[in-house]
């Protein structure tokens, strides 16, 4: 199965390349699909949705994005991810069309997921997202909620953000979300689109299943999107590096309920000192 997806720069027009394109075409997923493109200062990338919700995560750089008669101006907040601040998102429901325009070279992120129920567009705006520091030791992570499951904005779709940084976990103790089985476990398809700071360095990803029907170990550079269909999904971070990624998450139920690998879950019970250290 592949599950490591590198960039690609697919001219679409004049100033706009497709970074990104995963879809049901091309992929194992059938609840998330994502996209990732770049758009040079002034010119516009439109799309007409359809039985899919969109939101629109301005990684870097700054855009209008147009949606009916809604028009939202100079959203984006930063140059580069790694300024570890939150970012402004635009909600699109199904059936709607969109158009992102930029004011300077951006990046954008499109997250879908399956929608029939037409809802309100909506700006998210970066102090919206809700910021959270998880984890202990070196399982510290910073993570900027964008669409979690507690807000009412979507139907199927979640997106985060999770910074992780020099010899850190995250996405860990391994954990899961494959089973259709609530209150214990939620089936959430998952992408990561990750980058690297500096831009050379590397993470590693596990994929795996308890049956190690799938078990890869990835190498994953800056610019890679990591397909999630099931299973256990943790990354580490060498020394010296930091590591963004944006997490898509859909499925039957918009419930984040994740099961730990129970060979790793002491993880958890750990204590650390006031420096975080144990
Ligand atoms: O807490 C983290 O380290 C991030 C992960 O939870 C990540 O968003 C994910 O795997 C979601 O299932």
């Amino acid at each position: 199965m592949r599950l490591l997806v590198r960039p690609q720069h697919e001219t679409l027009k004049n100033g706009v390349a497709v970074v990104h394109e995963v879809t049901s075409e091309n992929s194992p997923l059938r609840y998330v699909a994502f996209k990732v493109i770049d758009v040079d200062l002034g010119a516009t990338y439109t799309e007409t949705l359809g039985k899919q919700e969109c939101c629109i995560v301005v990684l870097t750089g700054t855009v209008n994005v147009i949606v009916g008669d809604d028009c939202f101006e100079s959203i984006g907040t930063r140059k580069t991810v790694f300024e570890k601040r939150p970012t402004d998102s635009v909600y699109v429901s199904n059936d709607q069309d969109f158009v992102v325009e930029a004011i300077e070279k951006s990046r954008v992120a499109l997250c879908y997921a399956p929608s029939e129920r037409q809802k309100p567009t909506r700006l998210i705006k970066a102090s919206d997202n809700e910021i959270e520091l998880r984890g202990i030791l070196n399982n510290q992570r910073l993570v900027h909620n964008i669409l979690p499951d507690s807000s009412p904005i979507a139907n199927s779709l979640l997106v985060v953000e999770v910074f992780t940084g020099s010899g850190n976990w995250s996405s860990y103790p391994p954990h899961k979300h494959d089973r259709d089985n609530l209150p214990t476990e939620s089936l959430l398809e998952e992408t990561y689109y990750h980058e690297m700071s500096p831009t050379q360095g590397f993470v590693f990803q596990r994929v795996y299943t308890d049956d190690l029907e799938i078990d890869e170990t990835m190498t994953v550079h800056h610019g890679d999107v990591v397909i999630v269909p099931k299973g256990y999904h943790p990354v580490g971070v060498p020394d010296g590096y930091t590591s963004y990624y944006l997490n898509v998450m859909a499925g039957p139920t918009r419930i984040w309920k994740f099961y730990n690998d129970p060979e790793h879950e002491w993880i958890l019970e750990r204590q650390s000192n006031e420096d975080g250290q144990e």
